[in-house]
């Protein structure tokens, strides 16, 4: 069984007069949360789209779980829940009818899973509130609640936290989180504001042009970055433990001068200081530290601005 959900093999697409995507391979593993990452017109829907078997490449190949033939892929694209474009809702209806049309239109057996997805997304309580009346946080819930209907294996979503107030931001972040967590479902999901994908995703990939510029992991994203929180206490391998167990993170490194570089806690570095505080260690120094995500992207797509 392959390693990888998707792969892609000198992937091209080209509209007349521009190239939307030049030679891009890209490997999403089982099991991660891959945040695609460029601006407008980087290519990343076009890429999408041909994953989905809404375009095809004018060459290159795809492989959907391990395989790549048009009958594979075909079967394959029966084990991927998307968002495209927005989620596609009927306006006038409720959330459950939303739900149970596609439900129905797809043919999945099974009214209870339409409680299930209700509450899985939050929306159990909107009752008779037709989704035109949503807020775009609840649009983008119930976008995801229909592409789960079908228990997927892997999710694609393109740009679902575009126009979303920060608070919808955590709230998207934690959701798919938590369905990658617990059913170890894969998530393809682009943006091109870096930041929204950091504390997200696992893996990354950069695109520029058309032209996958990056690959690279959470941990060497935030090593590029530094991102950490600079601790020091005065028992560094008590301070250690705490953080392994009351935060439970092994991400952090601990420096020949007991400094400790936790990882990936820049954002929340009140859990960090309460768990050490409360396990009685005394703070000597601790700093968020780390150059600004957003920086690094310009940086390494070449300091062009938005377009
Ligand atoms: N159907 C099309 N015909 C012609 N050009 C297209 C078409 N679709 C996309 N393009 C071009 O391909 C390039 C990549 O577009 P794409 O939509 O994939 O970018 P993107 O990274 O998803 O950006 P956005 O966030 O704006 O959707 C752009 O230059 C775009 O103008």
């Amino acid at each position: 069984m392959s390693e990888y959900v998707l792969q892609t093999n000198q992937l091209t697409k080209r509209f007349k007069g521009s190239v939307a995507l030049d030679k891009v391979n890209i490997s999403i593993r089982k099991g991660s949360i891959y945040g695609f990452i460029g601006q407008n017109g980087a290519g990343k829907s076009t890429l999408m789209r041909i994953v989905t078997g809404l375009a095809f490449p004018s060459e290159g190949t795809i492989e959907l779980f391990g395989t790549g033939t048009e009958r594979e892929l075909t079967e394959a694209r029966k084990r991927m829940g998307l968002i495209i474009e927005g989620p596609s809702l009927f306006p006038h209806m409720n959330a459950r009818e939303n739900l149970e049309v596609n439900r129905l239109l797809r043919g999945i057996p099974g009214q209870d899973s339409i409680r299930r997805m209700l509450e899985l997304v939050g929306l159990q309580d909107t009752g008779r509130k037709k989704v035109k009346n949503f807020s775009l946080g609840m649009k983008q819930r119930l976008g995801l609640a229909v592409a789960m209907l079908s228990d997927p294996e892997f999710l694609i979503l393109d740009e679902p936290t575009n126009g979303l107030d920060p608070m919808s931001v955590i709230e998207m972040r934690e959701l798919l989180k938590r369905l990658n967590h617990e059913r170890g479902l894969t998530i393809l999901i682009s943006s091109h504001v870096l930041s929204e994908l950091h504390l997200l995703a696992s893996h990354y990939g950069i695109i520029h042009h058309g032209k996958l510029l990056e690959q690279l992991t959470a941990r060497e994203l935030n090593d590029k970055c530094q991102q950490y929180v600079h601790i020091k206490a005065d028992h560094p391998d008590r301070a250690a433990m705490v953080i392994q167990n009351e935060l439970g993170t092994t991400d952090f490194e601990v420096m020949p001068d007991g400094v400790i570089k936790l990882y990936g806690y820049r954002e929340q570095p009140g859990k960090v200081s309460t768990a050490l505080f409360s396990a009685g260690l005394t703070i000597e120094q601790f700093m968020p530290m780390g150059a600004d995500l957003e920086s690094y992207f310009m940086n390494r797509i070449g300091g062009a601005g938005h377009v």
